[in-house]
């Protein structure tokens, strides 16, 4: 892995104009992603991961506005033009979503779907796309791929497809692969075998993945680096390890205690982190985890703390200085 920076994300602010108000999916977002590595994002439903991902490639709704910037080998990403972002989109960088029959083309064959971006990006004969597309679904191991080429999206499983979308975004060999909760809809061993070809494809192709999930124990298995998001924010970050073994802000220790873990009763776990996130809308003055943090400080309610480094590249924003309750824990 080199120490390129791919993309410098920098006090980036993600916001949309509705009738309840400016909704703040992201505020003050700083991140670097480097080449080959694999950064998760994680936080729980509505903490702006998707939308910092969606920010990634300029992809914005009609009533939202990106402040700040995102650079992409020194290109700035916010505000550029359309034909700039579609020349970067789906060649350097690609995405792959949690439900693939959002992003298939139910009426097209998985031949023509897998091809079109190669033929938009890259002057390729049919013939040579044809080539690379038996290729790619070879890659992501799926069998038959000559066969496969003349389905449509339905005549494969949920786990075949999240396959034929990891070669799509493959096939023009992007530098970063942005993946939103691309094994949520999955069951439990589709989901591992997954994770496990989207590791083996970085390896292969030296792919940078940036994945978001709502589920720790996920990145615990495949990522480099980890950001916590919590209302909008990024809480906390580090590597890996930084986040499992010394994490330092109380709501990454609420999600490690939400992991699954063996013979654990999943309704019971789900109940860890009591309370809801925090309406976007209306964010509160000081930090917005306070009113569910079970190490609440009257200082919290009247300030947003910063992200200070821990150590080295670990990050928290978070007043509170002691130990977690449950940091000498060592996940099973
Ligand atoms: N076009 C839009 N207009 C208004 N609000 C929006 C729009 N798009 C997204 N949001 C809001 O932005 C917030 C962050 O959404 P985002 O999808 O990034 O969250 P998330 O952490 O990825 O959660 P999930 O796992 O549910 O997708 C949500 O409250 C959502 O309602």
């Amino acid at each position: 892995m080199t120490s390129e920076a791919l993309i410098e994300v920098r006090s980036l602010d993600i916001e949309f104009t509705t009738p309840d108000g400016l909704v703040r999916a992201g505020t003050g977002l700083d991140l670097d992603i480097h080449a080959g590595e694999f950064v998760g994002i994680v936080g729980e439903s509505g903490s702006g991961k998707s939308q910092l991902l969606l920010a990634l490639l300029g992809l914005n709704a009609k009533n939202g506005r990106l402040r700040g910037s995102i650079r992409y080998r020194g290109t700035e990403l916010v505000g550029a033009g359309k034909n700039e972002l579609g020349r970067i989109r789906g060649d350097r960088i690609s995405m792959i979503f949690q439900d693939p029959m959002t992003a298939l083309n139910p009426h097209l064959r998985i031949g023509r779907q897998l091809t079109e971006g190669l033929q938009r990006h890259r002057k390729t004969t049919a013939a040579a796309a044809r080539a690379r597309a038996v290729e790619m679904l070879r890659a992501v191991h799926l069998t038959e791929p000559e066969r496969r080429l003349d389905q449509y999206p339905h005549e494969l499983s949920g786990g075949m497809r999240q396959r034929v979308m990891i070669a799509m975004a493959l096939i023009c060999e992007p530098e970063l692969i942005l993946a939103d909760e691309p094994t949520t809809a999955l069951d439990v061993t589709v989901q591992a075998q997954i994770l496990e070809l989207l590791q083996e494809l970085r390896q292969r192709f030296g792919t940078a993945v940036v994945m978001v999930t709502h589920d720790l124990g996920v990145v615990a298995q495949i990522a480099d680096r980890v950001a916590v998001m919590y209302g909008g924010r990024i809480v906390e970050r580090g590597d890996v390890d930084d986040i499992f073994y010394r994490s330092r802000h109380p709501y990454t220790e609420g999600l490690r205690r939400a992991i699954p873990r063996l013979g654990e009763d999943r309704a019971a776990r789900l109940a860890t982190i009591p309370g809801n996130p925090p309406n976007l809308a209306q964010l509160p003055r000081g930090c917005p985890f306070a009113p569910r943090c079970a190490y609440h400080m009257p200082r919290c309610d009247a300030e947003m703390p910063t992200l200070e480094t821990v150590a080295g590249t670990h990050r928290k924003a978070c007043f509170y200085d002691g130990p977690l309750a449950d940091a000498p824990e060592v996940l099973a």
